[in-house]
């Protein structure tokens, strides 16, 4: 396969004292060769693979030298895309970076398209689908959780799964083709309802197991969106400023301050929230505010969590309560605040209120009640949950969606086949199970459907 040398600034751009700029394809050491020239004058075309030299970037038109340089050159196939590789590490920052990146574009590579070394790294065959979308999840990974998800599939642990399923599933397909069309070969046992019932089952089993990690993944990925929710001047924004420990959102005596959305993430005992503080969900006459509050009332729709604050120093409003019936049916915790003040609220109205949520008592002026807030929204997020490392997380958007797709398709297979249709038919619901589970790793499909029928039964005709 013939493809153009594309080149792209690898590192974070003005950070960190040395900076890398990441060529692939055909003519990257050719390229690399135009513009490099070494102490003892070596092209890097004569250098051994996987080697790294020192020396000087010079512009061929103005002969003068750019950048003091140390250049890998590392030539296919054993590279992260299967192409030649040459990476020049030169000096961190963001003039010396771009320099390089225009000197080696204007000396014949195109500038990749974002996640085009690891597309081509799928392309050549080097990783599958899930693996490359999991480098992806990688570099963008919030927590230490998140990556070690992405790690465990780019390791290949979800595509070994999916393909385990894919080769039962496969097995009994061959097995009805083999009934079908050789039903003169004595040898092959007849596929049976209930044999294929045991197989769909078992598929169906692991599907399932793998959506039900996949909400506790996407969380882990995209954070878990948490709601401020609490009538003016309760202390919300003060809530969001402890977590977020610095002064993002303004905080006054003023009832009403907040007037929009404040978004920020943090990142709670290996939990990430997406943070939200709202205006007050209240009728309010001022335009701007109400624009404030219509947009509460939607990511209140959208939330996972609710945190609810209440002023201790107060008794409990009707607004209060109208706010515990708002999020009647979904997670929340109650958080008591201004514990530092004189304490008029009903504690135990609150608890019946709260109908055995959690609720912990805060003292934001003070610092004091934080701990056991955090404690608490990390013992709801994995509360039943299994912790362990090597569970196979499937986080990725796609990935859910065509694996809701396939456990229909199972599920479709094994109906049929308890109401007694005939199992040729039953195939077509196991086929495109097959298919869909294809789609994750990328696979092509019918084509290879065939070939690998052939393939297990050597049949020789
Ligand atoms: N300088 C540098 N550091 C880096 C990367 C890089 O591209 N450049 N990586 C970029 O993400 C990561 C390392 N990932 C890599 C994954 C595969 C191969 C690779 O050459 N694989 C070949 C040969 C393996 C072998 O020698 O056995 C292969 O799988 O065929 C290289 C890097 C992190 N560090
Ligand atoms: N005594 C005391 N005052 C607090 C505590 N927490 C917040 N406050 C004060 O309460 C006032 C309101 O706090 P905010 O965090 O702005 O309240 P809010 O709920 O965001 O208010 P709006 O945005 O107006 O709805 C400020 O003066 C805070 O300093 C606390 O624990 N104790
Ligand atoms: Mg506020």
């Amino acid at each position: 396969m013939e493809t153009d040398t594309i080149a792209a600034i690898s590192t974070p751009m003005g950070e960190g004292a040395i900076a890398i700029v990441r060529l692939s394809g055909d003519e990257a050491v050719q390229i690399a060769d135009k513009i490099f020239k070494s102490p003892n004058n070596k092209k890097l075309q004569d250098q051994p693979t996987h080697t790294i030299h020192y020396g000087h970037l010079i512009d061929p038109k103005t002969e003068k030298a750019v950048e003091e340089v140390m250049v890998s050159v590392m030539r296919a196939p054993k590279t992260f895309t299967r192409e030649d590789v040459v990476e020049i590490n030169c000096h961190g920052g963001i003039v010396s970076v771009n320099r390089v990146l225009n000197l080696v574009l204007r000396n014949g590579a195109r500038l990749a398209e974002p996640g085009e070394f690891t597309k081509r790294a799928f392309l050549n065959g080097r990783i599958d689908l899930s693996q490359a979308e999991a480098v992806m999840d990688l570099i963008r990974a919030k927590t230490d959780r998140a990556m070690n998800i992405a790690l465990n599939q780019m390791e290949g642990k979800l595509s070994k799964l999916i393909k385990e399923l894919r080769q039962a599933l496969i097995e009994t397909l061959a097995h009805v083709e083999v009934n079908i069309d050789y039903p003169e070969y004595d040898d092959v046992e007849e596929m049976t309802v209930p044999m294929l019932l045991e197989k769909c089952t078992w598929v169906r089993d692991e599907i399932k197991k793998l959506l039900q990690t996949s909400s506790q993944g996407k969380i882990l990925r995209e954070g878990l969106s948490t709601v401020i929710l609490g009538r003016p001047n309760v202390g919300k924004s003060s809530l969001l400023n402890t977590l977020v420990q610095e002064n993002k959102a303004i905080v006054t005596d003023i009832a009403g301050t907040t007037r929009d959305i404040i978004e920020e993430y943090v990142n709670i005992r290996g939990v990430p929230l997406r943070l939200v503080d709202t205006a007050g969900i209240r009728e309010t006459e001022d335009i701007v505010e109400r624009i404030g509050v219509e947009r509460s009332r939607q990511v209140l729709k959208e939330a996972d969590l609710i945190l609810l604050v209440l002023n201790g120093a107060e008794p409990l409003t009707e607004e209060d309560e109208r706010l515990f019936e708002t999020i009647r049916n979904m997670n929340f915790i109650v958080v008591v605040n201004k514990t530092d003040l004189p304490q008029r609220i009903d504690l135990e109205k609150v608890k019946a209120l709260a109908n055995g949520r959690r609720m912990v008592t805060t003292s934001l002026l003070k610092e004091e009640g934080v701990e056991e807030l955090e404690e608490a929204i990390a013992e709801l997020f994995f509360e039943g949950q299994i912790e362990s490392d090597d569970l196979t997380y499937v986080s990725n958007a796609r990935h859910i969606s065509v694996l809701q797709k396939a456990l229909d398709a199972i599920e479709d297979a094994i109906q049929s086949a308890e109401a007694g249709v005939p199992v040729d038919i039953v195939q077509i619901d196991v086929t495109r199970t097959w298919e869909l589970l294809g789609e994750i790793i990328g696979d092509t499909v019918h084509e290879s459907l065939i070939d690998q029928l052939f393939s297990q039964f050597c049949l020789g005709k």
